[in-house]
């Protein structure tokens, strides 16, 4: 099976960090966001067969390598985090990848996402994989501490070896229109990360409107985000595809004004292998398929990985697993 759905016009390898770039209040102030013409456009998704059936397989499988694999509960434990990353190591039964024929492919996900207390537990279950670990560090998942708790927790988790800091920005900075506050403190938090990519979470289901998710998502990429991300998973609205289509917008307008490429996680909710389908859709329409690359695009996701599993072994048997064959964690 071939999974060359994607063009290589920039490979990982190629792709340039984004450097950050000074706080354009004016460029902040121009944006603007329809929310109802948003809402038909975001109605068209999928709707014109953007991948084909025999394609939905590799998209599926591709879907896989594009998953931030996650645990964020209060009642996660070391065990429950070396379970899941078990899982990150095989992704799929072996039986399903030999019936697929794609051994040789590297089918694994993007990265494992846990609170900063279980980064050393999943950097020593996941050693030797390749696979990064990603920390929600910043007061997760409200985002309120003060500036230098957050810092710390970002060190501290860079320290014990995560790869990867998705942060939370303070909503009431949004909401506020204090774009400086914003940008400042993003900015302190790119630093602290130093090598470290920095996902910026947004909390979109709280900013009121999508002007305000445009707003936002622009301050974070000038401050130096390497990824705009929608939700924590614990809002009331987490990510759908109106948001995303907001935030994609805001992304390509940015890789037109500076020619950084910014990368998009859709989190909270995306739990079916149809779910992925329509944002990978979205990402192919609006942005290119070379968008849907890992270090371009992830979903946060917590049981999407079991679904997509089911989904694949029923077009390949046409039937479901029952629920014990695919434990989770
Ligand atoms: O960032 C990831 C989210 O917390 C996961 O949300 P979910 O459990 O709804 O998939």
């Amino acid at each position: 099976m071939s999974l060359k759905i994607v063009d290589s016009k920039t490979t990982e390898h190629a792709h340039r960090r984004n450097p950050g770039f000074p706080l354009d209040l004016d460029w902040v102030g121009r944006v603007r966001m329809n929310r109802s013409a948003l809402e038909r456009r975001a109605g068209t998704i999928g709707a014109r067969r953007t991948v084909k059936k025999d394609y939905q397989l590799a998209w599926l499988l591709k879907a896989i390598t594009l998953i931030d694999l996650t645990t964020l509960n209060a009642d996660d434990t070391a065990g429950r985090v070396e379970r899941l990353c078990s899982k990150a190591r095989h992704p799929l039964r072996r039986d399903i990848i030999e019936k697929l024929g794609v051994e040789n492919l590297r089918i694994l996900p993007g990265a494992v996402c846990v609170y900063h207390t279980f980064v050393k537990t999943a950097v020593a279950a996941l050693e030797g994989s390749g696979i990064p670990v990603a920390a929600v560090s910043t007061a997760f998942p409200h985002g309120l501490a003060p500036v230098e708790t957050k810092l710390k927790e970002i060190e501290a988790s860079v320290k014990d070896g995560a790869k990867e800091i998705d942060i939370v920005i303070e909503r009431g900075m949004v909401l506020r229109g204090d774009w400086q506050a914003l940008y400042d403190q993003v900015k302190a938090f790119r630093k602290a990360c130093g090598d470290a990519h920095i996902k910026t979470i947004l909390g979109t289901g709280e900013l009121a409107t999508q002007t305000n998710i445009a707003k936002a998502s622009l301050v974070c990429m000038l401050a130096g985000a390497d990824f705009i991300k929608t939700s924590t998973g614990k809002e009331k609205v987490n990510a759908n595809l109106v948001t995303s289509l907001t935030m994609i917008r805001m992304i390509r307008w940015f890789a037109e004004e500076t020619g950084i490429e910014i990368g998009y996680k859709p989190a909270g909710g995306i739990a079916t292998a149809g779910d992925a389908l329509k944002y990978m859709a979205l990402i192919k329409e609006e942005l290119g398929t070379h968008w849907l690359q890992p270090h371009l695009f992830r979903f946060g996701a917590s049981s999407l990985l079991t679904d997509i599993e089911r989904q694949l072994e029923h077009g390949l048997t046409g039937h479901y697993a029952a629920d014990y064959r695919q434990p989770m964690v």
